[in-house]
C-alpha cells in the first residue's frame, strides 16, 4: 500500500456540481466565464442546487425564497456580542455562529432531501447577516437587518456599512461571489462531503467546511495577500521584498495551485476589477504592487495567481476590512459546499480511505512499574 501525499490526483467521487478540464472551470455545464460576466449570484446558486438554469420566475422565486431567510435567530446576535470582539478571528466566529445556528434549528437532524435543502437555503441566507453583524458589533453598532428588495450582493454591502452600495460596488462584489461560489473537490468541499458521508448534519458539515477553508493554504491566503501588499507598501519595495521571501523560502500568498499549472481562469476577472476599483478609489498602488508581484513571481517561479490573489485589493478598494475576506470567501462557498453535501447525500457511501503505516515494527509491552 503506497500513499500519495496530500492525495494530488486521486479522483475521489464523483460530482456533476463543478468541473476543472483543461484549465476550465465550469459550474453544472456552464462555463464561469460567461456566468461572470452574465449571471447574479442567486442564479449561481440555483444552478449548483438544480443543475439547469432557472427561468426569469423560478430566479424570483428563489431570490425571493432565498431572501425570506436572511434574518438570524437573536440567539445567535447574543453569541456575538458576548465574544471577546478584539481577540477573536472572524473566521472562529463564523465556524461558532454556523454551528449554534443548527442549535436552532429543530430540524437540523432531519435527513429526508426537502429538510436539507431548506436547511441549505436557510444557511445560504444567513450566513451573510452574521458575517457583517459580527463586523458591527465590534465597532459598537447594532446589526443592519436584511433588506429584503435588495440583491444578494447589494443587501451584503448593505448590512455591513448601513448604507445603500453604488452599481459599481455591487456588480463588482456579485462577480467576486460568482467566481467563488464552487471549486470541485476542492480541500473545505472534500471536508464537508467527509463529514456528512458519516450522515452527519447540514450544519456540521459546513462547520467542518468553515475550518478547512480557514487556513492560509486554501481561503485564508486572500487575508494574508492584503497582508502581504501592506507589509510591501510601495511599488518600488515590490523587488526586494519578492527576493527576500524566495531567499528565506517563504511561500508568496496567492500564487500556485494544485490543479492549474497554466493560470486560474478566475484571477483575471479580479485582475480587472482590481484595476477598475483602485482607479476610482484613487488608491491605485494596490493594483500596481499585485502586478509587479506578478510578474516577479511568475519570471522567478513560473507561478501564476489564484482565486485569492487579486480579490485582496478588490475587497479592500469595497471598504471591506481585511479579515473579513475570507468569511466573504465562505458566504459565497456556501453554494458549493451545501451543492456537494446535497449531492453526497443523495448517493452516499461513507468515505474513509486508507493510510499506509510508517510507524515502528512490533514493539513489547513493558508494565510501567518496569520501564
Ligand atoms: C482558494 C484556494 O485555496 S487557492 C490556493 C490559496 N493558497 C495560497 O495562495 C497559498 C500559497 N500557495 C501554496 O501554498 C500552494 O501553491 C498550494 C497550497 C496552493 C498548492 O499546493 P501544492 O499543490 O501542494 O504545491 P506545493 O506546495 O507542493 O508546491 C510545489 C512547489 O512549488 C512551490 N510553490 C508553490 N506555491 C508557491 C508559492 N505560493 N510561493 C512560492 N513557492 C510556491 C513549492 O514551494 C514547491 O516547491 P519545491 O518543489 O521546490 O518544494
Ligand atoms: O481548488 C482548490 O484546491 C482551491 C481553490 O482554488 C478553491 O477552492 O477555489
Amino acid at each position: 500500500m503506497t500513499s500519495t501525499k496530500g492525495l494530488e490526483g486521486i479522483v475521489a467521487t464523483t460530482s456533476s456540481v463543478s468541473s476543472i478540464i483543461d484549465d476550465v472551470l465550469t459550474y453544472q455545464g456552464y462555463d464561469i466565464n460567461d456566468l461572470t460576466k452574465h449571471a447574479s449570484f442567486e442564479e449561481v446558486v440555483y444552478i449548483l442546487w438544480n443543475g439547469k438554469l432557472p427561468n426569469k420566475s423560478q430566479l424570483t422565486d428563489f431570490s425571493n425564497e432565498l431572501m425570506s431567510y436572511a434574518e438570524v435567530p437573536q440567539q445567535v446576535i447574543d453569541q456575538l456580542k458576548s465574544l471577546p470582539l478584539d481577540k477573536v478571528h472572524p473566521m472562529g466566529v463564523l465556524r461558532t455562529a454556523i454551528s449554534t445556528l443548527g442549535l436552532f434549528d429543530e430540524d437540523a437532524d432531519k435527513m429526508d432531501e426537502e429538510a436539507n435543502r431548506l436547511k441549505a437555503l436557510k444557511i445560504q441566507a444567513q450566513i451573510p447577516t452574521i458575517v457583517t453583524a459580527f463586523s458591527r458589533i465590534r465597532q459598537g453598532q447594532e446589526p443592519v437587518k436584511p433588506n429584503k428588495e435588495l440583491s444578494f450582493a447589494a443587501n451584503f454591502l448593505y448590512m455591513l456599512k448601513g448604507e445603500l452600495p453604488e452599481d459599481l460596488e455591487v456588480t463588482a462584489f456579485n462577480k467576486a461571489l460568482v467566481l467563488h461560489a464552487d471549486h470541485e473537490l476542492n480541500a473545505s468541499t472534500f471536508t464537508a462531503r467527509v463529514c456528512v458521508a458519516t450522515l452527519s448534519d447540514v450544519y456540521s458539515g459546513m462547520t467542518a467546511a468553515i475550518g478547512a477553508l480557514k487556513g492560509p493554504l486554501h481561503g485564508g491566503a486572500n487575508e494574508a495577500v492584503m497582508k502581504m501588499l501592506s507589509e510591501i507598501g510601495d511599488v518600488d519595495h515590490v523587488e526586494s521584498y519578492i527576493k527576500n521571501a524566495f531567499e528565506k523560502k517563504e511561500k508568496i500568498m496567492g500564487f500556485g495551485h494544485r490543479v492549474y499549472k497554466n493560470g486560474d481562469p478566475r484571477a483575471k476577472f479580479l485582475r480587472d476589477m482590481s484595476k477598475q476599483l483602485t482607479s476610482t478609489t484613487g488608491e491605485t498602488k494596490w493594483y500596481e504592487i499585485s502586478l509587479r508581484v506578478e510578474e516577479l513571481v511568475k519570471q522567478e517561479k513560473g507561478l501564476l495567481p489564484n482565486v485569492d490573489f487579486y480579490s485582496a485589493s478588490v475587497y479592500h478598494s469595497l471598504g471591506i476590512e481585511h479579515d473579513l475576506f475570507t468569511p466573504i470567501f465562505a458566504i459565497s462557498r456556501t453554494s458549493g459546499w451545501t451543492a456537494h453535501i446535497l449531492e453526497q447525500y443523495a448517493n452516499n457511501r461513507l468515505i474513509r480511505p486508507r493510510a499506509e503505516y510508517v510507524g515502528p515494527g512490533k514493539q513489547e509491552y513493558v508494565a510501567v512499574e518496569q520501564r
